[in-house]
């Protein structure tokens, strides 16, 4: 179970110059402090696919930076089961698997090693690695590329990679950041294959996305973030039910950002 209540993150602007013009008009900028995250909500039961949607900057990289103890917040609470992530985050990260849009490989290794690496950084054992990547890099349809240095992967490659390494350690829940962001639709529906495989074994899964047809297919709950604020959370049919002219109007309807503008 993944719970997040009133979280606030806001970031000290040591430059105003260096905003972007987007970032200048945002009622979120107060003073020298950028509040990227006000108010954000969100539950994830066992079993649970929960697809957090956004426009560009609405606060879902934060928030899911912040889950995964990347970041500290200001305000609020994220409860992992029974740990509190915001005082307990070691023993939190243990429990997380996180994949980052940002987070690179090391392109000395194979992606065999960078995933191995990880696993003996969360304390497994050789074996238990092997098995563990061999399960993985069928699941991912990995075995062509595994044993190649991943400097050279394809925007695909790396991303099976990055994702194998996130989860390698068997983590409680996963956290997935786009997963499928640049990819082409084969190594795309490898991911969401692999994302419903997660249901499937009981792991609850928050992923971002940009793609609604993704959460057709794979959510159940959704939760719609807008300038920093959670502005929808329910059941995909709930989300479904906001329009009856299809899910772009649907997240359109979540917005509601003519109040704000
Ligand atoms: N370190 C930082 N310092 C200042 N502002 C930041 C910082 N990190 C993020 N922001 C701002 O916070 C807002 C939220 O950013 P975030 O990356 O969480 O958005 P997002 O919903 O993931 O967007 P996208 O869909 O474009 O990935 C943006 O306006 C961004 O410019």
């Amino acid at each position: 179970m993944i719970k997040i209540s009133k979280l606030a993150k806001k970031f000290k602007i040591e430059n105003p110059k260096k905003l972007s013009e987007q970032d200048k008009k945002d009622p979120r900028l107060q003073g020298r402090f950028f509040h990227s995250v006000k108010n954000v909500q969100l539950y994830c039961e066992q079993g649970e696919v929960l697809g957090l949607l956004g426009p560009n900057g609405a606060g879902k990289t934060t928030t899911l930076r912040v889950l995964s103890t990347a970041l500290q917040a200001d305000e609020g609470s994220i409860f992992i089961g029974d740990t509190d992530v915001i005082n307990n985050p070691v023993e939190a990260r243990k429990k997380i698997g996180f994949l980052s849009g940002s987070t690179g490989l090391y392109g000395r290794l194979t992606g065999r090693e960078n995933i191995a690496y990880f696993g003996r950084l969360n304390g497994m054992s050789d074996a238990d690695i092997s098995a563990k990547v061999e399960q993985l890099a069928d699941q991912l349809d990995m075995h062509t590329f595994l044993d190649r240095r991943s400097e050279n992967y394809s925007t695909g490659m790396k991303q099976k990679t990055s994702i194998a390494r996130a989860v390698v350690h068997n983590p409680k829940v996963v956290v997935l950041d786009e997963p499928t962001t640049g990819l082409d639709i084969m190594a795309a529906n490898t991911v969401i294959e692999f994302i419903k495989s997660l249901k499937a074994a009981g792991v609850p899964v928050i992923f971002s996305t940009h793609h609604l047809d993704e959460v057709s297919e794979l959510c159940d709950k959704v939760a719609v973030i807008d300038y920093g604020e959670t502005s929808f959370e329910g059941s995909v049919d709930e989300f479904k039910q906001q329009s009856n002219e299809g899910l772009h109007a649907a997240f359109m309807a979540c917005l509601n950002r003519g109040e704000k503008q």
